[in-house]
């Protein structure tokens, strides 16, 4: 049996497959399947995993990755549904798309989890929650904890807040690479060479990301720890909440909820 087959090995599929790879997996644990037989071709020629058409290649899965956009679910699951061996795991990360979705669309019994990771998959540093279906067991949530757990941390969810979690942690990284973007202009606004201005912005968020996440400190706490009397940070802090940005980041996560819900 295969360990892994992955169906739609786009960037989020091809971010968990290598980072299994990196984590010590062997290139024959994982076949992948794309709509486009090139893709596929590429991705087996960069990392020696197997691949194949998904409705062959899901016969002989142990677990099923699930990753190909929203919008295609509904047809893939047509094609593949009844064609998962008897004890295999569908594990999904589809944006929006329920359980009740993924259960209705593979035989009564299939065990299904659905997940919501993100992208610093590709670097082993990302987050995902899992929630578990009517028919996972404890067994499947190790195996997926297993999997998951090869590309970053792993936390478990009710089914109920994986559209919040979409919004704040699925999405999040693409907020974060927006104020990386801002810092950056900002640099070149006020003088520095472009290489300079990135490798300020770069480390700071990654410096300013281990300090939150190792000390456990309150992000406030940080921000005050930074930010002197009548200072330089004070002047800035004015200039963002002027602007609205804490509001903007309130409603931007409230309008990527909601997506979530609209895709699902
Ligand atoms: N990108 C992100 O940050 C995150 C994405 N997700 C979720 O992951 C899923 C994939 O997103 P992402 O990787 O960004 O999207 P991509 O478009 O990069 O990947 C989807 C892949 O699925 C392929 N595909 C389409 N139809 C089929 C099919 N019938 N059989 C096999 N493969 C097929 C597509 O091929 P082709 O291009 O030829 O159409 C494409 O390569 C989405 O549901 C998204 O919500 C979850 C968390 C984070
Ligand atoms: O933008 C999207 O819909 C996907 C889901 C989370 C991140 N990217």
């Amino acid at each position: 049996m295969t360990r892994l087959v992955v169906v739609g090995a786009g960037l989020m599929g091809e971010a968990i497959f290598s980072g299994l790879l990196a984590s010590g997996w062997a290139p024959a644990d994982i076949v992948v399947s794309d709509a486009r037989a090139e893709r596929r071709a590429e991705l087996s020629e960069r990392y020696g995993v197997g691949s194949g058409e998904a409705v062959d290649a899901v016969a002989d899965a142990q677990t099923v990755l699930l990753a190909v956009k929203p919008a295609d679910v509904g047809g893939v699951l047509e094609e593949i549904g009844d064609r998962l061996a008897p004890d295999a795991l569908l594990l999904s990360v589809c944006a929006g798309v329920a359980l009740a979705t993924l259960q209705a669309g593979v035989r009564e019994g299939t065990p299904v989890v659905r997940a919501m990771p993100n992208t610093p998959a590709r670097v082993g540093e990302a987050i995902t929650a899992v929630s578990p279906g009517t028919h996972a067991t404890d067994d499947h949530l190790a195996e997926v904890t297993e999997i998951l757990g090869a590309v970053g941390r792993v936390i478990t969810v009710a089914e109920k807040y994986q559209d919040s979690v979409t919004a704040v942690s699925g999405s999040g990284p693409a907020y974060v690479f927006l104020v990386a973007e801002a810092m950056i202009e900002g640099g070149v606004h006020v003088g520095l060479p472009r290489d300079v201005a990135t490798e300020l912005a770069v480390q700071t968020l990654f410096g300013s990301a281990t300090l939150l996440r190792d000390t456990g400190d309150h992000p406030a706490i940080l921000r005050e720890n930074v930010t002197s009397p009548g200072g330089t940070t004070a002047a800035a802090l004015r200039r963002l909440e002027d602007h609205g940005v804490r509001a903007a980041f309130l409603a931007a996560v409230e309008a990527a909820r909601d997506r979530s819900l609209e895709l699902g």
